[in-house]
């Protein structure tokens, strides 16, 4: 079984550096010209998964707004996911879960399980009850090929408070976050299959990335504030681990598929070269 960071390794090798996120915003819906139901839910959906889904590296659908329809949104994601990995993306479905051992073990069946209907590439997950209990995942992933984004800095300016609070050894919360997926992912080759999110919005923060040997997400380009060059400032020597994320930037451009795409490779032009060692 291929992991899952050898397979992200080989889609951003043929496809970029880039992971666009499916947000469909009440405010996106309406622009594109859409009603906020389920039909225009699934319009939305199907016109990024058409426009981009055989050629981003990376499509991330944002589980929240698919939820919010109930079991209809929940088809519609179950039909994105299947659509998006047919056309040959990676899916990573941001739905940040996390929770005491036992009920890790479920979220993970649901998501990392190959039976299962909403089974995606890789999940976002929150390490608040502790990294420790996300172990469930790491291990399904693990034996399925799938990967574990661990939230670590996140874009968001309320996240700093409890991010970077200082543990009773002197580090940042989010440091000894970054230090146990930096053990999980020792020695992977060519990258490990748990990544961290960090956002693109955050700075310097003077945290150590730097053996962490998985990939790094990085949103809050675009709409939250960040640019390309960012990356850089944020994460100096890690950069080469980076995907950068797009969601409304890149969506904004919709519905004409055409203007999808171009919004698409603008951000990957962008991030090509602000990823490029020695610009
Ligand atoms: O730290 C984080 C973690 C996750 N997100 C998610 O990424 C997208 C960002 O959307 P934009 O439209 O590009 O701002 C969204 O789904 C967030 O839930 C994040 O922004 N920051």
């Amino acid at each position: 079984m291929e992991s899952f960071g050898a397979r992200l390794h080989r889609a951003v090798t043929e496809r970029g550096p880039l992971c666009v996120g499916i947000d469909p915003h009440p405010g996106l819906l309406a622009r594109w010209g859409l009603d906020d139901d389920v039909r225009g839910l699934d319009r939305f959906a199907r016109t990024v998964t058409e426009a981009l889904g055989d050629r981003v590296a990376v499509v991330k659908p944002q589980s929240a707004f698919f939820e919010r329809f109930g079991s209809k949104g929940m088809e519609i994601l179950e039909s994105t996911i299947r659509q998006l990995r047919e056309a040959g993306s990676l899916v990573l479905l941001d739905v940040k879960r996390g929770d005491i051992g036992s009920t890790v073990a479920a979220y993970a069946s649901a998501y990392l399980d190959p039976s299962s209907p909403v089974h995606v590439d890789a999940v976002t997950a929150s390490p608040y009850l502790g990294v420790g209990a996300l172990a469930p995942m790491f291990e399904l992933a693990a034996e399925h090929g799938g990967g574990v984004f661990v939230l670590a800095l996140t874009s968001n300016p309320e996240g700093a408070a409890v991010q970077r609070a200082r543990t009773a050894d002197g580090r940042t919360v989010a440091q000894t976050v970054i230090d146990e997926i930096s053990q999980l992912n020792a020695g992977a080759q060519p990258l490990g299959s748990v990544g961290l999110v960090v956002g693109a919005t955050i700075g310097d923060t003077g945290h150590d990335l730097s053996a962490v040997n998985g990939p790094l997400l990085a949103p809050g380009l675009g709409a939250q504030g960040a640019t390309a060059a960012d990356l850089r400032v944020v994460f100096g020597s890690a950069l080469p681990a980076v995907l950068p994320s797009y969601s409304r930037e890149v969506l904004g451009a919709g519905p004409d598929p055409d203007a999808l795409r171009a919004a698409a490779d603008r951000a990957l032009t962008d991030c090509r070269a602000a990823l490029a060692t020695g610009d």
